[in-house]
Protein backbone atom coordinates (compact mmCIF):
# COMPACT_ATOMS: atom_id res chain seq x y z
CA UNK A 1 0.00 0.00 0.00
CA UNK A 2 2.47 2.55 1.02
CA UNK A 3 5.38 1.36 -1.74
CA UNK A 4 1.71 1.90 -4.38
CA UNK A 5 1.30 5.17 -2.93
CA UNK A 6 5.15 5.99 -3.47
CA UNK A 7 4.67 4.95 -6.64
CA UNK A 8 2.02 6.78 -8.00
CA UNK A 9 3.30 10.06 -6.40
CA UNK A 10 6.71 9.54 -8.12
CA UNK A 11 4.08 9.20 -11.59
CA UNK A 12 2.27 12.17 -11.13
CA UNK A 13 5.48 14.40 -10.00
CA UNK A 14 6.65 13.13 -13.34
CA UNK A 15 3.95 14.30 -15.57
CA UNK A 16 4.58 17.96 -14.02
CA UNK A 17 7.69 19.72 -16.22
CA UNK A 18 10.57 18.88 -14.02
CA UNK A 19 12.22 22.16 -12.79
CA UNK A 20 15.26 22.12 -15.63
CA UNK A 21 12.24 22.43 -18.60
CA UNK A 22 9.64 24.62 -16.23
CA UNK A 23 10.30 28.30 -17.60
CA UNK A 24 10.38 27.57 -21.06
CA UNK A 25 7.81 27.34 -23.67
CA UNK A 26 9.44 24.96 -25.87
CA UNK A 27 7.98 21.82 -25.97
CA UNK A 28 9.19 18.89 -23.26
CA UNK A 29 10.89 16.85 -26.27
CA UNK A 30 12.47 20.20 -27.61
CA UNK A 31 14.02 21.41 -24.42
CA UNK A 32 15.77 17.53 -23.76
CA UNK A 33 17.26 17.54 -27.03
CA UNK A 34 18.61 21.32 -26.26
CA UNK A 35 19.48 19.77 -22.48
CA UNK A 36 21.48 17.17 -23.58
CA UNK A 37 23.01 18.49 -27.37
CA UNK A 38 21.42 16.26 -29.01
CA UNK A 39 21.51 16.83 -32.85
CA UNK A 40 18.92 14.28 -33.69
CA UNK A 41 15.61 16.09 -36.35
CA UNK A 42 17.96 17.69 -38.86
CA UNK A 43 20.03 15.25 -40.15
CA UNK A 44 20.34 13.51 -42.99
CA UNK A 45 22.35 10.06 -42.26
CA UNK A 46 20.63 6.85 -42.69
CA UNK A 47 22.73 4.87 -40.08
CA UNK A 48 21.97 4.46 -36.29
CA UNK A 49 24.93 5.47 -34.17
CA UNK A 50 25.95 3.63 -31.33
CA UNK A 51 27.82 5.19 -28.56
CA UNK A 52 31.63 5.23 -27.49
CA UNK A 53 32.49 3.93 -24.51
CA UNK A 54 31.99 7.34 -23.31
CA UNK A 55 28.72 7.44 -24.49
CA UNK A 56 29.32 10.23 -27.57
CA UNK A 57 27.85 9.64 -30.65
CA UNK A 58 29.86 9.32 -33.81
CA UNK A 59 29.08 12.71 -35.53
CA UNK A 60 26.74 13.41 -32.79
CA UNK A 61 24.14 11.68 -34.41
CA UNK A 62 21.71 9.74 -32.00
CA UNK A 63 18.08 8.85 -32.81
CA UNK A 64 15.42 10.31 -30.37
CA UNK A 65 13.48 7.21 -28.19
CA UNK A 66 10.47 7.41 -26.82
CA UNK A 67 9.42 3.90 -25.29
CA UNK A 68 5.35 3.33 -25.29
CA UNK A 69 3.80 1.07 -22.47
CA UNK A 70 1.08 0.31 -20.72
CA UNK A 71 -1.31 -2.52 -20.64
CA UNK A 72 -2.77 -4.94 -23.40
CA UNK A 73 -5.41 -2.57 -25.11
CA UNK A 74 -4.73 0.56 -23.14
CA UNK A 75 -4.22 2.25 -26.30
CA UNK A 76 -0.54 2.16 -26.85
CA UNK A 77 -0.81 1.41 -31.17
CA UNK A 78 -3.93 4.02 -31.15
CA UNK A 79 -2.14 6.75 -29.77
CA UNK A 80 1.29 5.92 -31.57
CA UNK A 81 -0.80 6.54 -34.72
CA UNK A 82 -1.89 10.39 -33.47
CA UNK A 83 2.01 10.91 -32.92
CA UNK A 84 2.77 9.71 -36.01
CA UNK A 85 0.59 11.63 -37.43
CA UNK A 86 0.93 15.47 -35.55
CA UNK A 87 4.77 14.94 -35.23
CA UNK A 88 6.17 12.59 -37.98
CA UNK A 89 7.84 9.79 -35.68
CA UNK A 90 8.73 6.68 -36.98
CA UNK A 91 6.71 3.83 -35.12
CA UNK A 92 8.14 0.58 -34.29
CA UNK A 93 5.57 -1.64 -32.52
CA UNK A 94 7.31 -5.02 -31.24
CA UNK A 95 4.15 -6.78 -31.34
CA UNK A 96 4.16 -5.98 -35.09
CA UNK A 97 7.51 -6.78 -35.69
CA UNK A 98 6.99 -9.99 -34.33
CA UNK A 99 4.13 -10.56 -36.19
CA UNK A 100 6.08 -10.48 -39.77
CA UNK A 101 8.13 -12.59 -38.65
CA UNK A 102 5.70 -15.18 -37.76
CA UNK A 103 4.23 -14.12 -41.50
CA UNK A 104 7.61 -14.42 -43.51
CA UNK A 105 7.99 -17.83 -41.84
CA UNK A 106 10.99 -16.96 -40.21
CA UNK A 107 13.20 -19.56 -38.34
CA UNK A 108 11.22 -18.31 -35.14
CA UNK A 109 8.19 -17.90 -36.65
CA UNK A 110 6.42 -21.21 -34.28
CA UNK A 111 8.24 -20.25 -31.59
CA UNK A 112 6.85 -16.49 -31.33
CA UNK A 113 3.49 -17.53 -32.30
CA UNK A 114 3.28 -20.12 -29.84
CA UNK A 115 4.80 -17.55 -26.81
CA UNK A 116 2.10 -14.94 -28.49
CA UNK A 117 -1.18 -17.33 -28.39
CA UNK A 118 -0.06 -18.32 -24.94
CA UNK A 119 0.97 -14.31 -23.96
CA UNK A 120 3.90 -15.01 -22.82
CA UNK A 121 7.23 -12.76 -23.71
CA UNK A 122 9.56 -13.82 -26.59
CA UNK A 123 12.85 -14.36 -25.98
CA UNK A 124 14.25 -10.61 -25.72
CA UNK A 125 17.44 -11.32 -28.01
CA UNK A 126 15.15 -12.20 -30.60
CA UNK A 127 13.13 -8.84 -29.92
CA UNK A 128 15.95 -6.36 -29.60
CA UNK A 129 17.31 -7.87 -32.83
CA UNK A 130 14.17 -7.00 -34.86
CA UNK A 131 13.62 -3.26 -33.22
CA UNK A 132 17.82 -3.18 -33.91
CA UNK A 133 17.08 -4.03 -37.80
CA UNK A 134 13.97 -1.97 -38.27
CA UNK A 135 16.07 1.04 -36.37
CA UNK A 136 19.07 0.65 -38.98
CA UNK A 137 16.82 0.38 -41.78
CA UNK A 138 14.98 3.59 -41.51
CA UNK A 139 16.13 6.99 -42.60
CA UNK A 140 14.19 8.13 -39.73
CA UNK A 141 16.10 9.58 -36.49
CA UNK A 142 12.94 10.18 -33.72
CA UNK A 143 11.60 6.37 -32.83
CA UNK A 144 7.80 5.33 -31.14
CA UNK A 145 9.24 2.11 -29.52
CA UNK A 146 5.75 0.81 -28.78
CA UNK A 147 4.98 -2.85 -26.26
CA UNK A 148 9.07 -2.75 -25.52
CA UNK A 149 10.68 -3.33 -22.75
CA UNK A 150 8.01 -5.24 -21.72
CA UNK A 151 10.50 -6.88 -18.47
CA UNK A 152 13.51 -5.58 -16.95
CA UNK A 153 15.25 -8.33 -18.63
CA UNK A 154 14.03 -7.31 -22.21
CA UNK A 155 15.50 -3.52 -20.63
CA UNK A 156 18.72 -4.61 -20.04
CA UNK A 157 19.30 -6.54 -23.31
CA UNK A 158 18.27 -3.51 -25.22
CA UNK A 159 20.79 -1.40 -23.29
CA UNK A 160 23.12 -4.13 -23.79
CA UNK A 161 22.43 -4.50 -27.56
CA UNK A 162 21.79 -0.96 -28.95
CA UNK A 163 23.99 0.80 -26.19
CA UNK A 164 21.54 3.34 -25.72
CA UNK A 165 18.71 4.25 -22.86
CA UNK A 166 15.29 5.82 -24.28
CA UNK A 167 15.05 9.55 -23.89
CA UNK A 168 11.44 9.76 -22.70
CA UNK A 169 8.99 6.42 -21.90
CA UNK A 170 4.98 7.03 -22.18
CA UNK A 171 2.52 4.60 -19.96
CA UNK A 172 -0.83 4.85 -20.72
CA UNK A 173 -2.36 4.02 -17.81
CA UNK A 174 -5.47 2.25 -17.91
CA UNK A 175 -7.75 0.06 -15.64
CA UNK A 176 -8.36 -3.66 -16.39
CA UNK A 177 -11.71 -3.90 -16.68
CA UNK A 178 -11.46 -1.59 -19.69
CA UNK A 179 -8.25 -2.93 -21.11
CA UNK A 180 -10.24 -6.29 -21.47
CA UNK A 181 -13.31 -4.71 -23.04
CA UNK A 182 -10.88 -3.04 -25.61
CA UNK A 183 -9.06 -6.12 -26.63
CA UNK A 184 -11.99 -8.29 -27.29
CA UNK A 185 -14.09 -5.72 -28.89
CA UNK A 186 -10.72 -5.40 -31.04
CA UNK A 187 -11.65 -7.94 -33.65
CA UNK A 188 -8.57 -7.58 -36.13
CA UNK A 189 -8.22 -11.80 -35.98
CA UNK A 190 -5.33 -11.58 -33.52
CA UNK A 191 -4.73 -15.08 -31.95
CA UNK A 192 -4.03 -13.35 -28.79
CA UNK A 193 -7.38 -11.44 -28.47
CA UNK A 194 -9.53 -14.00 -26.58
CA UNK A 195 -10.49 -14.03 -22.33
CA UNK A 196 -7.76 -16.84 -21.94
CA UNK A 197 -4.72 -15.06 -23.32
CA UNK A 198 -5.74 -12.16 -22.48
CA UNK A 199 -5.57 -13.05 -18.68
CA UNK A 200 -2.44 -14.21 -18.86
CA UNK A 201 -1.26 -10.97 -20.20
CA UNK A 202 -2.33 -8.95 -17.78
CA UNK A 203 -0.45 -11.13 -15.01
CA UNK A 204 2.52 -10.54 -17.14
CA UNK A 205 2.07 -6.55 -17.70
CA UNK A 206 1.36 -6.84 -13.58
CA UNK A 207 4.42 -8.87 -12.65
CA UNK A 208 7.05 -8.04 -15.20
CA UNK A 209 6.09 -4.92 -16.73
CA UNK A 210 5.50 -2.49 -14.38
CA UNK A 211 8.61 -2.88 -12.18
CA UNK A 212 9.97 -1.30 -15.75
CA UNK A 213 7.39 1.44 -15.50
CA UNK A 214 8.37 2.10 -12.29
CA UNK A 215 12.34 1.59 -12.87
CA UNK A 216 12.09 4.58 -15.33
CA UNK A 217 9.64 6.70 -12.62
CA UNK A 218 12.57 6.52 -10.68
CA UNK A 219 14.92 7.45 -13.26
CA UNK A 220 12.15 10.82 -13.94
CA UNK A 221 11.93 9.57 -17.78
CA UNK A 222 8.58 8.56 -17.19
CA UNK A 223 5.23 10.69 -18.53
CA UNK A 224 2.12 8.88 -17.00
CA UNK A 225 -0.94 9.39 -19.37
CA UNK A 226 -4.32 8.84 -17.67
CA UNK A 227 -5.57 5.92 -21.01
CA UNK A 228 -9.48 6.27 -20.46
CA UNK A 229 -11.95 8.61 -21.83
CA UNK A 230 -12.05 9.04 -25.83
CA UNK A 231 -8.87 9.04 -28.41
CA UNK A 232 -9.31 12.05 -29.15
CA UNK A 233 -9.27 13.63 -24.69
CA UNK A 234 -6.31 11.20 -24.61
CA UNK A 235 -4.03 12.19 -27.42
CA UNK A 236 -5.11 15.85 -26.12
CA UNK A 237 -2.96 14.68 -23.07
CA UNK A 238 -0.02 13.63 -25.02
CA UNK A 239 0.12 16.75 -27.07
CA UNK A 240 1.88 19.03 -25.06
CA UNK A 241 4.73 16.51 -24.30
CA UNK A 242 5.79 16.83 -27.94
CA UNK A 243 4.19 19.91 -29.21
CA UNK A 244 7.04 22.45 -30.28
N1 LIG B 1 -9.87 5.62 -25.92
C1 LIG B 1 -10.39 4.54 -26.44
N2 LIG B 1 -11.67 4.21 -26.19
C2 LIG B 1 -12.22 3.06 -26.70
N3 LIG B 1 -11.56 2.20 -27.49
C3 LIG B 1 -10.27 2.48 -27.76
C4 LIG B 1 -9.63 3.64 -27.26
N4 LIG B 1 -8.33 3.64 -27.70
C5 LIG B 1 -8.21 2.53 -28.43
N5 LIG B 1 -9.35 1.84 -28.48
C6 LIG B 1 -9.60 0.57 -29.17
O1 LIG B 1 -9.16 -0.46 -28.25
C7 LIG B 1 -8.48 -1.50 -28.95
C8 LIG B 1 -7.06 -1.60 -28.38
O2 LIG B 1 -6.34 -0.42 -28.70
P1 LIG B 1 -4.82 -0.49 -29.17
O3 LIG B 1 -4.68 -1.54 -30.19
O4 LIG B 1 -4.40 0.87 -29.51
O5 LIG B 1 -4.16 -0.96 -27.78
P2 LIG B 1 -2.70 -1.45 -27.48
O6 LIG B 1 -2.29 -0.86 -26.21
O7 LIG B 1 -1.83 -1.25 -28.66
O8 LIG B 1 -2.97 -3.00 -27.24
P3 LIG B 1 -2.00 -4.24 -27.43
O9 LIG B 1 -0.95 -4.17 -26.38
O10 LIG B 1 -2.89 -5.41 -27.22
O11 LIG B 1 -1.43 -4.17 -28.81
C9 LIG B 1 -8.54 -1.14 -30.42
O12 LIG B 1 -9.62 -1.80 -31.00
C10 LIG B 1 -8.77 0.38 -30.42
O13 LIG B 1 -9.48 0.81 -31.56
O1 LIG C 1 8.49 -6.84 -26.65
C1 LIG C 1 7.57 -7.66 -26.87
C2 LIG C 1 6.38 -7.31 -27.50
C3 LIG C 1 5.41 -8.25 -27.69
N1 LIG C 1 5.60 -9.52 -27.29
C4 LIG C 1 4.57 -10.56 -27.54
O2 LIG C 1 3.65 -10.12 -28.51
C5 LIG C 1 2.35 -10.03 -27.96
C6 LIG C 1 1.56 -8.93 -28.58
O3 LIG C 1 2.22 -7.69 -28.38
P1 LIG C 1 1.41 -6.30 -28.55
O4 LIG C 1 2.33 -5.22 -28.11
O5 LIG C 1 0.24 -6.40 -27.66
O6 LIG C 1 1.05 -6.20 -29.97
C7 LIG C 1 2.59 -9.93 -26.44
O7 LIG C 1 1.50 -10.36 -25.66
C8 LIG C 1 3.78 -10.87 -26.29
O8 LIG C 1 3.38 -12.22 -26.34
C9 LIG C 1 6.77 -9.88 -26.68
O9 LIG C 1 6.97 -11.05 -26.28
N2 LIG C 1 7.74 -8.94 -26.47
MG1 LIG D 1 -0.71 -2.57 -29.87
Amino acid sequence: MVRERIISEMWRRTTWLPPLFSSSKRSLVNQIQGAYGLRIWRTTSSEIQKPEEDGTFPRGITPFITFVLGGPGSGKGTQCARIVENFGFTHLSAGDLLRQEISSNSENGAMILNTIKDGKIVPSEVTVKLIQKAIESSESHKFLIDGFPRTEENRLTYERIIGAEPNIVLFFDCPPEEMVKRVLNRRQGRVDDNANTVKERLKIFRALSLPVVNYYAKKGKLYKIDGTGTEDEIFERVRPIFAA
